[in-house]
């Protein structure tokens, strides 16, 4: 499933959006105001967020859950870790890491109970870990906390998950808060991405890793055709059949071919200041994830 292809490089950041006017960008293929755009977005995730899973389900025919737990093997957390999963939507992404960290050697429950009468409390657990779900659509959010709720957890389980809501591009959290930061097929919906990358830095401790996880562009020119003709004929009928919204779907597949490609990407996340910047492709170059750390 996966063609691996780790790479570092050096090459000149380009224009990826290809837009040149400083108030303007791109929604999918249409040219819009930079104003314009967050609230276009939100109306998007606002109309699927309800069918959002399945629709991830069938429009990536399972395997997003494989590139999903990749992210998080990549990651590979240890308790007392603290992520931000940013644009984390119905909270995929940190309830993988939550459950990775349940199933660390060192992940030992909060354990606080008396025993028979003796007036002994026993505690045993190990360093407290969390994720921090943060998005700008209270929708997802909202479907993520029913989620979570389902899967025991909340903000005073162990491990713990909080739900935010806001811009990845105006964080409302110190410098050096977190560990680790996710940001999975949610940057190439942001406005400014160098900005969203800046934040992403301010906010990790040194020695705190990144990880995006996003759709990217397939070299070989046979499979890419093979997969626009799947994305533009075939993405948008599901999305009207099982959300009814036809021009959701039509928005998030332009924005993919919109998005930088794996190298300029590269470079993005490098002038943003991280360090030991690499990618590696999944199915084919469909989906890259890319890692730096603050050092
Ligand atoms: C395709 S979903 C991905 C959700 C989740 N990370 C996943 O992998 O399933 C993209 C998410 O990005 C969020 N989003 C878009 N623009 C954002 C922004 N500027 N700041 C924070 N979240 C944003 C949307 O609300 C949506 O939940």
């Amino acid at each position: 499933l996966y063609c691996s292809n780790t790479n570092q490089t050096t090459k000149n950041n380009t224009n990826a959006s290809g837009v040149n006017d400083n108030q303007q960008t791109h929604f999918g293929f249409k040219t819009v105001n930079k104003e314009d755009k967050e609230s276009m977005v939100k109306d998007v995730f606002d109309s699927v967020s309800s069918s959002y899973d399945l629709m991830n389900d069938v429009m990536s025919m399972g395997i997003h859950r494989l590139w999903k737990d990749e992210l998080i093997n990549t990651l590979n957390p240890t308790p007392g870790s603290h992520l931000l999963d940013v644009a984390g939507g119905t909270g995929d992404i940190s309830f993988r890491f939550l459950d990775k960290i349940k199933t660390s050697p060192n992940y030992f429950p909060n354990i606080n109970k008396s025993n028979n009468g003796g007036g002994e409390v026993l505690k045993s657990s190990s360093l407290p870990s969390s994720a921090t779900v943060f998005d700008i659509n209270q929708s997802m959010l909202n479907e993520g906390k029913k989620r979570g709720l389902n899967k025991g957890y909340t903000d005073q389980s162990d491990p713990s998950i909080d739900w935010v809501q806001g811009n990845s591009e105006q964080l409302p959290f110190k410098d050096n808060t977190f560990n680790c930061y996710t940001v999975s097929f949610g940057i190439r919906n942001c406005t400014n991405i160098d900005q969203v990358l800046r934040e992403a830095y301010r906010v990790l401790k040194p020695g705190g890793r990144f990880l995006c996880l996003e759709f990217s562009q397939v070299p070989n020119p046979l499979l890419r055709f093979a997969y626009d003709q799947y994305s533009f004929n075939v993405i948008p009928i599901m999305g009207q059949l099982i959300s009814g919204d036809r021009d959701s779907y039509s928005y998030l597949v332009e924005s993919i071919r919109k998005f930088p490609d794996q190298e300029t990407f590269v470079q993005m996340i490098q002038d943003a200041g991280f360090k030991q910047v690499t990618y590696k492709n999944l199915t084919f170059g469909i989906c890259s994830i890319h890692s730096g750390f603050k050092l």
